[in-house]
């Protein structure tokens, strides 16, 4: 507290008090010194000459008390060299002092500092009121606030060269831990130190907070939303279950607690919001303030800060036999299941998704079981396919468009897909397709989180997950100058590449899965031959390829029929198969290639259901040749 007296007015207090021994009156000094004064008086100190013999902490005894202050020393000595490198040849030191008043660390100039030693302003001297009567560090801790005494505003008659500013430091429980104190001479006083101190005292409260709970779900609050992130901001760190377990002191004020409230409320009973709903606003808003409402009727602003332990412990952790949207994916296949692990650990962090993959290897319906994973399941997956998009419309059918926009628009206008995903996940089909100047804007669109829509000049806000995809190689666009480099960096948060369908393992598990759920009543299976020819086929036209064929051959199936044979099979896709020339990956070993010839020999004798003069003509050879090559 700032005190309001002059040197005329502070004379004669002092006369009052000295020659007196009375207590001025309040018009005289400002009353925060006055108390002090008080207080001093009642301590039984005398302002003129007396002994120094206040209590100093020597050997092991400053030892302990460094001991006992080990983190507060830590946190506070790199603010405190700040403090110094700013307030240096100003015959002034800065010092910090425990939550008794003991002098713990100083910096200053040297000159300054050997005066100072001569009024026992040196490592281990107890500040306290009742030991060294007003000062800044003594009466900091007496009214637990930030205080300036200046001068003859010092009890003690030696300390009036003195001009001091100190600040307490609360600890991330909510008591006061320290103080944090600039004196030099009275006549160099600076009107700025005061604020310098708060503000650095403030510094290493948040050290020593982030320190004791920066793994911990925390709250930055204030009643504007403007206000979080100030001096005044109220921060609170939350246990797994919710309780309140670190505040600084604003946020005791705000909240009206005490310091032994905390670990004893939980945050539901000062705000009226449910853990759960924290952590989701978190994870889906960033560092958007959500207004909550207090007991008391009042609004606070909010950001939701989650830390690791909270990733930990509302977020569920990856569990490998997880029963999600995102496991209905994962047949087996080694690729497909890092790829399914990877998404799980990003789901819900807003944080743009990129598949790579060949055309039909299910990028969008991994995108659409990335967004039915999260949180946003239930809200908009919209997906949006650039490549067929004609250039003309992209611009409207993403961006929208405000009413009279063009002849032939829709009277109300349109919203556009942009803004259809809000809430939700957009998923940007073939992005490597979309045309440059439409790159443009939509680069604005993911920078700004809002849509003008085409014709109007009102932007919009919109809020999705992104998840984009592509089978081009993004970077030879961007070096072509065919795709913009910085809509690439926006859009590449992360990116997954899909396995084609003939790099993976699972073959046999999938095709099962796909006709389980295309025929959930007959169990319908795939001849053996088939099964082995679809297991070395290339498949070009990936999962898109193999579920046309699937579902073709399903539905040549005569009733009560479960097998599918190669007559269910279009004739071009079993010649392919049958003449091997878009098999696999083909070993190079002649023992290979004589394994494959075996193979695919017992694959035609297979599709022409055991009838040998059909297997030898097609596979142009005779019959005898056939009998030969089986034997
Ligand atoms: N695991 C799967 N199970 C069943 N069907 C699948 C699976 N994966 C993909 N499909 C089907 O394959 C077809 C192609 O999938 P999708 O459209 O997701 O692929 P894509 O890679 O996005 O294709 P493109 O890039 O050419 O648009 C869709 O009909 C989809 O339903």
């Amino acid at each position: 507290m700032l005190t309001k007296s002059t040197d005329t007015t502070l004379r004669k207090a002092r006369h009052l008090m000295v020659e007196r021994g009375e207590l001025p009156p309040p018009e005289l000094v400002g009353t925060t010194v006055l108390q002090s004064w008080s207080r001093c008086l009642n301590a039984g100190l005398v302002p003129i000459g007396g002994p120094e013999d206040a209590p100093c902490l020597e050997g092991f005894e400053f030892a302990r008390a460094v001991d006992r202050q080990r983190l507060l020393i830590a946190h506070a000595r790199p603010v405190m060299e700040y403090l110094y490198s700013q307030t240096r040849d100003s015959a002034s030191m800065v010092i910090l002092a425990d939550d008794c008043g003991v002098l713990l660390e100083i910096l200053g100039d040297a000159d300054f500092l050997s005066r100072a030693e001569r009024v026992s302003l040196r490592q281990g001297a107890s500040w306290l009121e009742q030991h060294r009567g007003t000062s800044g560090i003594g009466t900091a801790l007496a009214v637990e606030g930030p205080v300036v005494v200046h001068g003859y505003e010092h009890f003690l008659e030696r300390h009036g060269f003195l001009s001091c500013a100190a600040a307490p430091i609360a600890s991330p429980n909510g008591r006061f831990q320290g103080v944090l104190n600039i004196s030099g001479d009275y006549r160099a006083r600076h009107p700025h130190t005061f604020g310098f101190v708060r503000a650095a005292a403030q510094m290493i409260e948040n050290r020593l907070f982030n320190a004791l709970h920066g793994d911990a779900l925390r709250l930055r609050f204030h009643p504007l939303a403007e206000g979080i992130g100030t001096i005044a901001e109220g921060k609170v760190a939350l246990s797994e279950d919710g309780w309140i377990v670190g505040a600084n002191q604003a946020a005791l004020a705000l909240l009206g607690l005490n310091p032994s409230d905390l670990g004893a409320t939980p945050v539901a009973h000062v705000l009226q919001v449910y853990l759960k709903d924290l952590v989701h606003w978190g994870l889906q808003r960033g560092r958007e303030p959500m207004p909550v409402m207090r007991h008391t009727g009042e609004c606070l602003f909010v950001r939701v800060e989650l830390g690791r332990k909270t990733f930990q412990s509302f977020v569920p952790r990856e569990p490998e036999a997880k029963d999600d949207a995102l496991s209905a994916l994962d047949t087996g296949d080694a690729q497909m299941k890092t790829a399914i692990h990877k998404a799980r650990r990003l789901v819900g962090k807003s944080i743009a998704l990129l598949l790579r993959g060949e055309s039909g290897v299910g990028k969008e319906l991994f995108a659409n079981a990335f967004h039915n994973a999260g949180l946003r399941q239930g809200k908009p997956f919209v997906a949006v396919n650039c490549a067929t998009l004609p250039e003309s419309l992209v611009e409207t059918e993403l961006f929208g468009y405000v009413p009279g926009t063009f002849t032939g628009a829709r009277k109300e206008g349109s919203p556009g897909r942009i803004r259809s995903a809000d809430g939700g996940t957009l998923f940007l089909d073939e992005i490597g397709d979309m045309p440059l100047a439409q790159q443009a804007r939509l680069l604005r669109v993911l920078q700004e989180r809002e849509v003008v829509p085409v014709g109007g000049i009102k932007p919009m806000p919109v809020d999705f997950d992104l998840v984009c995809a592509t089978h081009r190689d993004l970077k030879a666009e961007m070096e072509a100058g065919r795709f913009r480099e910085d809509l690439y960096y926006r859009i590449n948060g992360f990116n997954l590449k899909l396995p084609a369908l003939r790099e993976r393992s699972d073959f046999d598990v999938l095709a099962a899965r796909i006709l389980q759920e295309m025929a959930p009543d007959r169990n319908v299976m795939l001849e053996d031959s088939i099964a082995a020819a679809f297991a070395a086929y290339a498949w070009p036209g990936n999962l898109r390829q193999l579920v046309n064929v699937l579902r073709t051959a399903t539905a040549l199936l005569d009733e009560g029929e479960n097998i599918i044979g190669w007559q269910h099979l279009p004739d071009d896709l079993a010649e392919e198969l049958l003449t091997d020339r878009h098999t696999a990956a083909l070993p190079d070993t002649a023992e290979n290639l004589k394994e494959l010839s075996e193979a695919a020999v017992a694959r035609v004798i297979a599709a022409s259901r055991g009838n040998m003069s059909e297997a030898a003509r097609r596979l142009g050879i005779s019959r005898n040749t056939l009998y030969r090559r089986v034997k």
